[in-house]
C-alpha cells in the first residue's frame, strides 16, 4: 500500500500529449483570442468594470483548467448559448470581486466547500430549485449531504482533490515527504519554491506543519503559523496559484505547492514531475457549482449544471482536464489508467489524514486576513 509522502503512480504516456495540449491552450493568449472568436472566451482578468453581463451569454467565474473549448463548444451547440469564462486564483479573490459588484456579472461560480458556507452566511448564493436539476443521483454518496451546504441546497459538488507538493526530481535537493521539507531545506531551496496564492491553503499547510489544524481558531496557533511562514518568506520565489509550471519544468523552480488536479497534469506531461501528499496531512477540498444571488441568465446556469452532471460530459472533461470528479457515473466511464491514478484518487488511508477546510470564526478570519496580507506584501 502506498504511504503518505510517496509518489503513487507512474505517469501514463498516453495522456502526455493531451495534457501538453491543455497547457498550451490555456496558456496561450493567441488561442484565448481564438476562443473568443469561437464561442468560449477565457479571461485571466476579472469581469468588465461595472459588472452586469445580461447579454444572453453564460458568464462563468471559475478556477483555471476547469473548462475548455471542448466543453464550452458542446454546451453552445446543444443550447445555442455562448460561454464566457473568467478565471480566479483563490476563493477570496472570487468573493471580493462578487462583493465589489461582480455579483450580477456571473451566472455560475465555483466556490470551494468552506467558501460556500461563508457565502451562505453573507446571502450571496441562490437557493437551488432542485426540480430544475437532473443528475444529482449521479454524485458519489459522500456528496449527497455535505456539511458545508446541507442537502446541496445552494451548490452542486463538481470535483475534489488534495493540495500537496509538486517537485522536479532533477532540481530538488531530495524527495519531499512532508511540508517540513520546505523549512528543513530552505537554504538549498532559496527562491526555488512557490506557494499557493491562497490564504487558507498556505497558512493552513503551515499550521499543519506545526501539528495544528487547517481550521485553527486559536490566535496563538495562527500567529505561530504566520511567524513560521515569515521565516520561509525570503526563500519563496512567489505566491502563485498558476503560472509556475514552465519554471518547474525548466528546473528554475524546485518545488511548488499545488492543487492535485494541476499537479497531476504536469506529472503526466513530464516524468521528472512528482506530486506528493504530505505525510502530516493535506487539505482535502471540494469545488462546487453555484449561482450568485444576483446572477443574470439563471436559466443558462441551470442548463450548465445539468450539462456537467451528465456522466458522458463529465467523464470526457476529466479525460482532458484531470480533475477528480464527484460524479460516480462519470467516474465509472473513465479509462482504467485515470480511475487508478492514486495521485488523483488517493486511497482511503491517505485521505483519512487529510482535513477539509471549513469556515473559521470571524475573529480567526480577520487574523488569517491580516497575517496573509502581511506575509504576501513582505
Ligand atoms: N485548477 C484547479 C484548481 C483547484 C482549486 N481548488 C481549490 C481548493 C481550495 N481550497
Amino acid at each position: 500500500m502506498p504511504v503518505p509522502g510517496t509518489r503513487l503512480q507512474t505517469p501514463a504516456d498516453s495522456r502526455r500529449f493531451a495534457v501538453s495540449r491543455r497547457r498550451f491552450l490555456q496558456g496561450s493568449a493567441a488561442v484565448v483570442t481564438g476562443l473568443a472568436a469561437a464561442n468560449c472566451r477565457q479571461n485571466l482578468a476579472g469581469p468588465p468594470a461595472g459588472g452586469g453581463s445580461n447579454d444572453g451569454a453564460l458568464h462563468i467565474y471559475t478556477w483555471a483548467n476547469y473548462t475548455d473549448d471542448g466543453l464550452a463548444q458542446a454546451f453552445t451547440e446543444r443550447t445555442g448559448i455562448p460561454v464566457v469564462v473568467d478565471i480566479y486564483d483563490s476563493n477570496e479573490i472570487m468573493l471580493t470581486r462578487l462583493q465589489a459588484g461582480g455579483g450580477d456579472a456571473y451566472s455560475i461560480i465555483y466556490p470551494s466547500d468552506y467558501m460556500v458556507s461563508e457565502m451562505l452566511e453573507l446571502d450571496l448564493l441562490t437557493a437551488l430549485d432542485q426540480s430544475r436539476i437532473t443528475g444529482l443521483e449521479n454524485l458519489r454518496a459522500q456528496w449527497s449531504n455535505p456539511a458545508y451546504d446541507p442537502n446541496n441546497a445552494h451548490s452542486v459538488p463538481f470535483c475534489w482533490g488534495t493540495t500537496g507538493l509538486l517537485y522536479n526530481r532533477e532540481a530538488s535537493p531530495g524527495e519531499p515527504t512532508d511540508w517540513n521539507f520546505l523549512w528543513d531545506n530552505q537554504a538549498q531551496l532559496s527562491r526555488r519554491i512557490t506557494m499557493l496564492d491562497d490564504m487558507r491553503e498556505t497558512l493552513g499547510a503551515t499550521l499543519k506543519s506545526l501539528g495544528y489544524s487547517y481550521n485553527s481558531n486559536n490566535p496563538d496557533e495562527i500567529e505561530a503559523a504566520y511567524n513560521r511562514l515569515l521565516e520561509l518568506r525570503p526563500h519563496i520565489a512567489a505566491f502563485k496559484t498558476t503560472g509556475f509550471e514552465n519554471e518547474l519544468l525548466s528546473g528554475d523552480l524546485s518545488v511548488s505547492m499545488a492543487y492535485s488536479s494541476d499537479a497531476i497534469a504536469l506529472t503526466l506531461e513530464d516524468e521528472r514531475m512528482q506530486y506528493i501528499i504530505p505525510a502530516s496531512g493535506a487539505s482535502l477540498w471540494t469545488d462546487t457549482l453555484a449561482i450568485p444571488a444576483t446572477a443574470p441568465n439563471v436559466d443558462a446556469a441551470y442548463q450548465w449544471i445539468n450539462f456537467l452532471l451528465e456522466p458522458e460530459v463529465a467523464s470526457s472533461a476529466v479525460e482532458r482536464l484531470f480533475f477528480a470528479t464527484a460524479n460516480q457515473a462519470a467516474f465509472d466511464l473513465l479509462p482504467a489508467d485515470i480511475q487508478n491514478n492514486a495521485d488523483l484518487y488517493p486511497p482511503d488511508e491517505i485521505l483519512a489524514k487529510s482535513e477539509g477546510i471549513v469556515a473559521v470564526n470571524t475573529a480567526s478570519t480577520d487574523l488569517f486576513d491580516q497575517f496573509w496580507t502581511e506575509v504576501t506584501s513582505a
